[in-house]
């Protein structure tokens, strides 16, 4: 009898399986870099086991350079990646890494001072990893040591630094470990330009964020106009200038009438789309260079700005005219919809709080007499 693709002990296999433990992101981050570093030093021990082999350089050399880059990769890398590196101020032991490999260098250049200049190239990629992750001090500290560790060797070894360019053999090894640093250089040089791009696009992301974020804390959501807070801003701003030039802000409040019964008889959505509609045709009826607000719920705030004119009513009575005209047939049979004003002329000087309460009053009044009317308070 054949075996089902998928029996139940499979399944409770499965629900038994321990969950592993998943590195995170970062970790991930640091556990390829130190990686990356490894295959490098496994690198440079096959050249000197090449070079070892044509007996340039004494065979212990390779083996002596293998056992330590072992053991700093099983501290390193078992650092990382059991977590312990994340207790250290830098988790990526950047400092420490530089500095075993640039030791390793170090002593290598006294062990097998023939091909000095492998050395020397070498440590320049560790210190260009450093560019990674260095502050400012750790350059200079990593510049001071490093010159004093290369003239220590260099006194250590009798200041000899050999190219070794004798035979076939060396001249390709040295061609292959020229080209081996220009590869290393390039590679974190790559990444150099890989993390300036997602900088760049992190940015790009942030201004966004920022601007939709300006946007939100500014609008109404449903009928994408300013909302309360924008208005109370912008008042107060066209109220200080218009002090400055001597002219006058007229404020109104503009509720629409019974409208709990349209959201009762018509429905929610349809409540919503009058809202939206109301705040076209406010805008529509007024001027480009006056301010609708939403104020909240179904009261809308209209600014005029330099409503000098001896009759302030007049363009709210347009409004309203044009709210009680409109097409609301379109929306819902059987829908009709007015609104209620209360307007009011801002003194010179006078706070802003007062004026919103005369304009308040207004409209309690409007709606008092019978609604569907735009009602002026006056100074008392
Ligand atoms: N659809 C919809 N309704 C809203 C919104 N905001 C407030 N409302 C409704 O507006 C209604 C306001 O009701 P009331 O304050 O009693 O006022 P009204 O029915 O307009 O009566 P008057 O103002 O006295 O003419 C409430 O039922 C609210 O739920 C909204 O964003 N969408």
């Amino acid at each position: 009898m054949s075996e089902p693709p998928y029996s139940a002990a499979t399944a409770a296999q499965v629900q038994a399986a321990p969950d592993r433990p998943r590195l995170d992101a970062k970790t991930r981050i640091r556990l390829r870099t130190t990686g990356l570093a490894a295959i490098d030093y496994a690198l440079n021990v096959v050249i000197l086991c090449c070079y070892a082999a044509v007996g340039t350089i004494a065979a212990f050399v390779p083996w002596v350079v293998l056992g330590i880059s072992i053991v700093l990769n099983v501290i390193f890398l078992g650092g990382i990646a059991s977590g312990w590196s994340k207790r250290l101020r830098d988790p990526s032991m950047t400092a420490w890494q530089v500095g075993a490999a640039c030791g390793i260098n170090m002593l290598a250049l006294i062990m097998a001072p023939q091909i000095g200049y492998m050395f020397l190239i070498n440590v320049f990629v560790p210190l260009c990893y450093g560019s990674l992750y260095f502050e400012r001090r750790a350059f200079l500290a990593a510049w001071v040591l490093l010159s004093a560790a290369i003239a220590l060797a260099l006194w250590a070894n009798g200041f000899q630094v050999g190219v070794a360019l004798g035979s076939p053999v060396e001249k390709g090894l040295f061609l292959v470990n020229v080209a081996l640093a220009l590869g290393r250089f390039l590679t974190i040089n790559a990444e150099v330009s890989h993390l300036r791009a997602r900088l760049q696009q992190r940015n790009r992301e942030l201004a966004e964020a920022s601007v939709r974020a300006e946007r939100l804390a500014t609008r109404d959501e449903l009928t994408g106009l300013p909302n309360r807070r924008e208005a109370l801003r912008v008042l107060q701003v066209e109220c200080e200038r218009a002090d400055r030039a001597g002219s006058r802000v007229c404020i109104a409040m503009v509720d629409a009438d019974h409208f709990k019964r349209i959201n009762d008889s018509h429905g929610h959505p349809v409540g919503d789309e009058v809202l939206c509609e109301l705040g076209r045709l406010l805008q529509t009826a007024l001027r480009t260079a006056d301010h609708v607000f939403r104020y909240g719920g179904e009261e809308f705030m209209v600014l005029l700005v330099d409503c000098d004119a001896d009759d302030p009513v007049a363009p709210f009575e347009r409004a309203r005219e044009a709210v009680e005209v409109h097409g609301w047939e379109a929306l819902a049979p059987g829908l009709q919809v007015t609104v209620s004003i209360g307007t009011t002329q801002r003194q010179p000087r006078e706070p802003v709080e007062q004026v919103l309460r005369r304009a308040d009053a207004a409209l309690y009044e409007a709606k008092a007499r019978g609604r569907n009317r735009v009602q002026f308070g006056a100074l008392r």
